[in-house]
């Protein structure tokens, strides 16, 4: 019954020990009764050192060639990576420029002009921009005009034919009867003949208006 004290499981007891921080397993020797003291650290590891942009690099070039280039990078890790900006054409390090590439920038360029460009053209567009400059000042000094009286006058009455016609045959002493849809120019050709057969007679009372109304004789027609 002894033997029945201990664990029949095979689950040990183990008690940690902080103060000596000293690991003692079962594998290295520790008797199965004996309280196993585990590693306990008292701080966390300690992160991997970060690595610059060059280094990194460098780490990366020997991690790709494998482990022959450690001579290789023993001697020349004292010179700087400038052969790597070579393929690169837009350095984003500015410590990987060499010293030509930072001084001052080359000749400006000319400006190209196309091959059929001579003196003359250059002349010709010379002469043509002033004129059209000097057009747009001559315009603008230009005397504002008002609209006068010889403005507003309508523009004048070119006959049909067969306005025409008929006017003729008024001049000649036919009577006439003309008739027309709205708008065809019956009274236009009124008013004209009154003008000419006013002109042709120039007594005042040679040429006489009737109509339905005296109003529209004297304020539509011979008025006007
Ligand atoms: N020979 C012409 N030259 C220029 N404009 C004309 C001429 N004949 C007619 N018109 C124009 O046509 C329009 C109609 O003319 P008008 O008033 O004489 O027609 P109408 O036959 O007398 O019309 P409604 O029967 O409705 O009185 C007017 O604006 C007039 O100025």
């Amino acid at each position: 019954m002894s033997q029945n004290s201990k664990s029949q499981s095979g689950l040990r007891t183990f008690q940690r020990d902080f103060s000596q921080n000293v690991a003692r397993t079962a594998s290295q020797g520790a008797s199965p009764d004996e309280p196993i003291t585990i590693d306990w650290s008292p701080s966390p590891p300690h992160p991997p050192p970060k690595l610059t942009g060059p280094q990194l690099r460098r780490k990366a070039i020997e991690d790709a060639l494998g482990g022959n280039t450690s001579a290789v990078t023993a001697s020349k890790a004292s010179q700087p990576l400038v052969e790597s900006r070579t393929f690169n054409k837009r350095p984003s390090d500015s410590s990987l420029l060499l010293d030509d590439e930072c001084s001052a920038p080359g000749p400006k360029k000319k400006r190209q002009l196309p091959p059929s460009w001579t003196e003359e053209t250059h002349e010709r567009a010379t002469t043509s921009r002033s004129s059209s400059s000097t057009m747009k000042s001559q315009i603008r000094d230009l005397p504002r005009t008002s609209p006068t009286a010889a403005n507003k006058r309508p523009a004048g009455v070119f006959l049909s034919q067969e306005q025409s016609q008929i006017l003729r045959l008024v001049e000649e002493g036919t009577s006439v009867f003309y008739t027309g849809s709205a708008g065809t120019g019956k009274s236009v050709l009124l008013r004209e003949i009154i003008k000419t057969m006013k002109k042709k007679h120039k007594a005042s009372d040679a040429v006489a208006i009737t109509a339905s109304t005296g109003n529209i004789s004297f304020k539509h027609l011979s008025m006007r």
